[in-house]
C-alpha cells in the first residue's frame, strides 16, 4: 500500500465510523502533514490505516459520559494484598485491584494517603513490603515528579525514551510529535526546564505512552493543564482504553470518577 492508498483507507474508515466530514477532513489533513514532515511512510508512523482511523474517531468523539459496556481484555495489572511500609510507618495496607485491558481505574485519597507510592509499586520503581503485583510486560509510567530531564529538549527526550524501547530516532521524534499534537501541544526546541508546568506534564504523559504500552500509569497527569488540555487528555485516555490498554490514573477531581470503571480509594495511615 503506498502513502496515498494508506490515506484513502484512513479517510474511508473515518467516514464509515460516522465522523463529521469536516472533522474527518481536518484529521486527515493533520495526519498527512505529520507524515510528510516526518519523511516516514504513514504506516510506519501511525500503524495500519484502519486502526489509526479508529483511534482518531474515538478521540474525536471525546466521550465524557459514563463508560458503555465494552469488551474487556486480559488482566494487565493485578494487586493482591499489597502493603508498603516506610520504616515503621504503614502507607499502604492490603490493596487489591484487578485491571484489564480496555478499562480505566482511578486512584483517589487524601494528600499523603499513598497514591504516588502505589503507582510506584505498580510501575516497579517502589518495592512493596508485602502482597503480590503482576503487571503487563509493556508499561508506560508518567510519574508525578522527576518525569522529565530539565536540560533536554522534547525531541531529545523522545530519542532517549524511544531508544529504551528500541525505536529509531526519527520514528521516536515523529511519534512523540504526533502524540503531543493529541494533547494540543507542538514541541519546540526548548529545554524542558523552561517549559510551563502544564507543558512539562504533557511531555511526561507523551513519554509514558511512546511505546504503545498495555498498561499506562498516570500520576495526577493534568496538573497545570487548561480546560482544553484536560479534555484532550481524557480523549487520549479513552483512545488508549479503546485500543485495548488498561489505564490507572491518580486524580483529586471527583468529577473524573464517573468516567472510569474502577475507583480505588486509599485511606492513608494518618487517617486510621
Ligand atoms: N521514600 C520515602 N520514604 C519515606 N516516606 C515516604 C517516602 N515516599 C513517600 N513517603 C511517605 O509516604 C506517605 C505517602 O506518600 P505519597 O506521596 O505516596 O502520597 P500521595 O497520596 O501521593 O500524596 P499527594 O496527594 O500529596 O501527592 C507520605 O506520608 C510520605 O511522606
Amino acid at each position: 500500500m503506498n502513502a496515498a492508498e494508506w490515506h484513502a483507507a484512513c479517510d474511508r474508515r473515518l467516514a464509515e465510523l460516522g465522523v463529521d466530514p469536516r472533522e474527518a477532513r481536518r484529521l486527515a489533513d493533520d495526519s498527512a502533514a505529520e507524515a510528510l514532515a516526518s519523511g516516514l511512510h504513514p504506516a510506519e508512523l501511525f500503524g495500519p490505516a484502519t486502526a489509526y482511523a479508529t483511534s482518531l474517531a474515538s478521540a474525536a468523539r471525546q466521550p465524557l459520559a459514563a463508560p458503555l459496556a465494552r469488551a474487556r481484555g486480559p488482566v494487565v495489572l493485578r494487586l493482591a494484598g499489597v502493603t508498603k511500609r516506610y520504616r515503621r510507618r504503614e502507607v499502604l495496607r492490603g490493596v487489591d485491584l484487578v485491571l484489564r485491558g480496555g478499562e480505566v481505574a482511578a486512584v483517589v485519597g487524601a494528600n499523603g494517603s499513598g497514591k504516588s507510592t502505589l503507582l510506584g509499586v505498580c510501575a516497579g520503581s517502589v518495592k512493596a513490603s508485602g502482597g503480590t503485583v503482576e503487571r503487563a510486560a509493556r508499561i508506560g509510567y508518567a510519574p508525578q515528579q522527576h518525569g522529565v530531564a530539565p536540560y533536554l529538549t522534547p525531541d531529545e527526550h523522545f530519542r532517549l525514551f524511544g531508544a529504551v524501547h528500541g525505536m529509531g530516532a526519527r520514528k521516536a521524534v515523529a511519534t512523540g510529535t504526533r502524540l503531543a499534537a493529541g494533547l494540543g501541544w507542538r514541541p519546540r526546541d526548548t529545554v524542558a526546564g523552561k517549559l510551563s508546568g502544564g507543558t512539562q506534564q504533557k511531555l511526561n504523559v507523551v513519554l509514558g505512552e511512546l511505546d504503545r504500552p498495555d498498561l499506562i500509569l498516570l500520576d495526577e497527569p493534568y496538573q497545570g493543564f487548561d480546560q482544553d488540555s484536560y479534555l484532550d487528555l481524557w480523549a487520549q485516555v479513552y483512545a488508549w482504553r479503546d485500543a485495548g490498554a488498561g489505564v490507572l490514573v491518580v486524580t483529586h477531581l471527583l468529577h473524573d470518577l464517573d468516567k472510569v470503571d474502577h475507583v480505588l480509594e486509599l485511606q492513608g495511615s494518618e487517617d486510621r
